[in-house]
């Protein structure tokens, strides 16, 4: 088989703010260096079982332009990555892998709470909540017994509800399938800043990126924050925050933006998802499908809720000083295209996000368990 497809497959990106290309991992410093390394790594290792090729072959194919990058380091970074996923033992009781918040659902959009809360579980979290409009709760609760579901986000105590349960999450998901009604909004504005108050990190994406959008003071400068927009909400999102967005490269953009917001991450989904802390810039380009269906975004904030809550538990001694959430949004997008890539297989043009969802265990363990 050529090997050239291996890498198309395996195509991610790492790219350091002043490099251009794959071979900009060497003027990486440290920690920026190992975590690049170990991500492409771990998608190389990837392609490696979906074409059974032997490892050497495609690392050295992979990286025969780039020899500062020794195969032994890629392989020991390669171990960072995986060493933010907590171990299964019988020691754990149930919620220390994830209590996940989702805040949407409302009557347009019942779908979007659903995938980003049954993604979240799918991917290892232990409870997954959705805080939803009271008209939504019984659709969303429909769709699954798995989910805990509150009918509260348009209720006047909205914002005290979810702060009684605050103390009990780990990471709030916020924006899948919320809507622009301005109550609703209001509300949530209450719940980020009671989310801020107690250090809770928050994954924004969707209608909570429309919020943001509108006041971007909410999350300035608050680094437990990860935005997750696509091309229509990056622009919406540039336009409110940087007046001039400029010219330049996507890079450029996405680490402008993420800059202007204080150094909160931005993960610009697309045909290349761009990832940046306003310091770093990665890229993953790991091949997914040519099907555009509504709901991988959903699934891709919920897989990150969870990846984000265990790269800020592992502690720097197992990120090795690396971002814990560069860390996490690179495994979230892997993850999210991977499932597209192994759904579409099966069922080609009629592939759903419901397929890409009962891909969720398959694809997590070929990407970071093999
Ligand atoms: N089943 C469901 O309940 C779903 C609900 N959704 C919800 O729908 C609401 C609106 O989300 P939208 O994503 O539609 O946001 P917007 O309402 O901002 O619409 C974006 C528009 O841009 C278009 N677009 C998207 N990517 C583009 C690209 N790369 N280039 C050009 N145009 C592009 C889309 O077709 C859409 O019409 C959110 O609350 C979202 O969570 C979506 O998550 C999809 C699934
Ligand atoms: N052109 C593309 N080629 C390959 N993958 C893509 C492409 N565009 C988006 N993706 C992938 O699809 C996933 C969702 O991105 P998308 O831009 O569809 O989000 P979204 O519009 O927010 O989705 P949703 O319908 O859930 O709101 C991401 O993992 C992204 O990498
Ligand atoms: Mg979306």
């Amino acid at each position: 088989m050529a090997v050239g497809p291996v890498w198309a497959a395996a195509g991610a990106c790492f790219r350091g703010k002043s490099d251009p290309g794959l071979a900009g991992m060497a003027p990486l410093a440290g920690a920026g260096a190992v975590l690049a390394g170990a991500v492409a790594v771990a998608l190389l290792s990837a392609a490696l079982v979906l074409y059974e090729l032997p490892l050497d072959a495609v690392l050295q194919r992979a990286f025969s332009l780039h020899k500062a990058h020794s195969i032994k380091d890629m392989e020991n970074t390669l171990q960072l990555v995986r060493n933010i996923i907590p171990p299964q033992t019988s020691k754990k009781h149930k919620g220390q892998d994830g209590r996940i918040g989702v805040v949407g659902g409302c009557q347009e959009y019942t779908g979007a709470p659903y995938f980003a809360a049954i993604s979240a579980l799918k991917v290892g979290a232990d409870l997954s909540h959705v805080f939803c409009t009271r008209e939504a709760a019984p659709v969303v609760k429909s769709y699954s017994p798995e989910l805990i579901v509150h009918p509260v986000l348009d209720s006047p105590s909205a914002v005290h509800h979810v702060e009684e349960w605050l103390p009990r999450l780990h990471v709030l998901v916020v924006g899948p399938g919320l809507g622009r009604d301005d109550t609703l909004l209001e509300n949530v504005k209450g719940i980020l800043e009671a989310a801020k108050a107690r250090d809770i990190p928050v994954v924004i994406d969707a209608d909570g990126l429309w919020l943001i959008a509108r006041h971007p003071a909410l999350l300035q400068g608050y680094r437990k924050a990860v935005l997750t927009p696509n091309h229509v909400e990056f622009n919406r999102l540039s336009e409110a925050v940087l007046r001039d967005p400029g010219d330049g490269s996507d890079r450029e953009a996405v680490q402008r933006l993420s800059q202007a917001l204080g150094n909160v991450t931005v993960v610009r989904k697309g045909e290349r998802d761009v990832i940046s802390d306003g310091e770093q810039v990665l890229e993953c380009a790991l091949e997914g499908s040519s099907r555009r269906c509504g709901g991988q975004g959903d699934l891709l904030s919920g897989a990150l809720g969870v990846l984000v809550h265990w790269a800020l538990l592992a502690g720097p001694e197992k990120t090795n000083g690396s971002s814990p959430l560069l860390l996490a949004a690179m495994g979230a997008c892997s993850l999210t295209r991977q499932c597209s890539h192994q759904a579409f297989q099966k069922h080609g043009r009629s592939t759903t996000t419901t397929d890409m969802i009962a891909e969720v265990g398959p694809a997590f363990h070929r990407l970071f368990e093999t």
